[in-house]
């Protein structure tokens, strides 16, 4: 017998007036499933997180979480959004952050008792090592200690899903590889299938079960291997684009315009080599 699949979607489709970001979309996520979410800017990667987040509706089609319709609140959803640099005068504590993904999910008012809710928070916060900067005002951490929290404050509820949003951005290589490393091991420890939308597959390549490559209405969903060839991406962007493999990176090199298509799917270069215009 097959598990459910945690995230399931059937013939989706989403537009927003006459514009059809995608449609015929048709994905099964297993548990502990790793799928990156890929393409350039506008094609419609975030509306695709918010349509499980119950919070856009599907134009046609289903879309299921842990086989029950998507719905706003899921308590089955931790969501790591696109990370915005918080306010350093926020009177805001990590614990606070971390405390948050308790009480406004599952357990809520029903929540056992304080000290459960710290007890969870503190494992939390001890599964992503911040323990020595849980205390601090989180506007006064860096980005990756921030990045962390918001780990720990999607993961408190212990989700069938962690949809995450960019969540490697302006991070250094130490940090992307930290907090993708955290992803990873809970996937494995928990069976947390996980949705990462990411400009820069490099970071989590390894980690990558299939990718959902978005371009301009057209998809691709395979594994890696499959979908980031050169053939696949110059039909998708309908412009010939060459994927080189560097060591155990991927560079994606345009042709012309291929540079403004790619959009931000043309950072996949950005740390390794740069855009080459073969004229
Ligand atoms: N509520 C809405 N009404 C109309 N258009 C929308 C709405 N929300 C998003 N869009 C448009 O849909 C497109 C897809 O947006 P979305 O944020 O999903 O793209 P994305 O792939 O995540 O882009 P990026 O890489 O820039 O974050 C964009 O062109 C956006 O302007």
């Amino acid at each position: 017998m097959t598990a459910t699949p945690t995230v399931s979607l059937q013939g989706a489709e989403l537009s927003y007036g006459t514009r059809t970001l995608w449609s015929g979309l048709d994905l099964d996520v297993a548990p502990g499933e790793f799928v990156a979410v890929l393409g350039p800017n506008g094609s419609g990667k975030t509306s695709l997180l918010k349509i499980l987040l119950g919070q856009v509706p599907l134009t046609s089609g289903s879309a299921r979480i842990v086989g029950e319709p998507v719905r706003a609140g899921n308590p089955h959803i931790g969501y790591i959004p696109q990370q915005k640099t918080m306010d350093e005068g926020l009177p805001l504590r990590g614990r606070d952050l971390v405390g948050l993904g308790v009480d406004g999910h599952r357990w809520g008012l029903g929540f056992r008792s304080r000290r459960t809710r710290n007890a969870v928070v503190d494992a939390a916060i001890a599964e992503v090592g911040a323990q020595a900067y849980a205390d601090a005002p989180i506007g006064a951490l860096s980005g990756g200690e921030q990045q962390r929290l918001r780990v720990a404050q999607a993961l408190v509820g212990d989700p069938a899903v962690l949809l995450c949003d960019e969540p490697l951005l302006s991070l250094d290589l130490a940090n992307q590889q930290r907090v993708a490393g955290l992803i990873d091991a809970r996937r494995r420890s928990h069976d947390t299938a996980v949705l990462f939308v990411t400009h820069e597959i490099n970071p989590i390549l390894p980690l990558v079960d299939r990718v959902l490559y978005l371009v301009d209405g057209r998809f691709r969903i395979g594994t890696a291997a499959e979908v980031m060839t050169s053939e696949v991406l110059s039909e998708l962007y309908r412009t010939e684009v060459e994927v080189l493999k560097v060591r155990d990176r991927l560079v994606v090199v345009g042709t012309g315009d291929a540079i403004d298509a790619l959009g931000g799917a043309g950072e996949l270069s950005t740390d390794c080599a740069h855009h080459e215009v073969h004229e």
